[in-house]
């Protein structure tokens, strides 16, 4: 297996084979959420007016540049979803719109042949079916903040998931307390914004909480994130 290590928007356009977009803060540690919490069907969009069109039938979840926006229901806050009535995402369709990792995952679908949508909370679910489906290049794409700006806690999942594949080593130990003193995380720590808790962190660099690999496919007009089952490892 080849590993290429890849970062931002940028790095999502240059993603073949596998590519694993990681966005640790947050989107793709409230998908895992979201799915956990029996959503019906989960689909990625990044243009607004689209995912506006879907209210009323569906719940819209996102963020623009980290901001809520007008006409959705949650921001992309884990701890806001966990502190919602469950019954809200139960047998729902769920439009998640984020700035970095649904973009990201959707630039990535252009080149790479399959697109999987990681954090710490399904890494190794991720490492297992990336190793079951035998793919042979593989790209990490550590989506960073605002897509342009690297961020330590979605390089560390990206050394995680990489240590998992049998390249290089990982302490998480190390990597709790650089990511707990980057810009990336100090940004939560005012809680002076509703959309920005001061728990989102810690909820995120949580291991290992999801055991399914997540793939943004194609559902109609759509792209849909689905869980695969666990061990499974669709070829690509
Ligand atoms: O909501 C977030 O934490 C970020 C904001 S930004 O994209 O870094 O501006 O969104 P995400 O796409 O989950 O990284």
């Amino acid at each position: 297996m080849r590993i290429k290590r890849l970062s931002c928007l940028s790095g999502a356009e240059a993603a073949r084979g596998v590519a694993v977009i990681i966005d640790v803060f947050r989107a793709f540690t409230c998908a895992p959420l979201l799915i956990r919490l029996k959503a019906r069907a989960l689909l990625l969009e990044a243009d607004i007016a689209r995912c506006l069109s879907l209210s009323g039938d569906a719940v819209l979840v996102g963020e623009r540049n980290e901001e809520p926006i007008e006409g959705f229901d949650l921001p992309n806050s884990p701890l806001l979803i966990l502190r919602s009535d469950p019954t809200r995402f139960t047998g729902r369709t769920v439009v998640l719109r984020t700035t970095s990792g649904v973009a990201g995952a959707l630039v990535a679908r252009q080149k790479a042949d399959a697109v999987l949508l990681a954090s710490f909370i399904n890494a190794r679910a991720t490492a297992a079916y990336l190793r079951a489906c035998g793919a042979s290049v593989v790209s990490l794409v550590a989506m960073g903040t605002h897509g342009e700006t690297p961020a330590a806690e979605d390089e560390r999942c990206g050394d995680y998931i990489e240590s998992l594949l049998g390249g290089g080593s990982y302490d998480h130990i190390a990597a709790i307390n650089e990511i707990l003193a980057s810009p990336s995380a100090r940004r939560f720590y005012a809680a002076d914004k509703p959309y920005l808790p001061a728990a989102d962190p810690a909820i995120c660099l949580q291991r290992d909480l999801f055991a399914h690999a997540i793939r943004a496919e194609a559902d109609g007009d759509w792209v849909r994130a689905i869980p695969q089952p666990s061990g499974s490892g669709t070829p690509e």
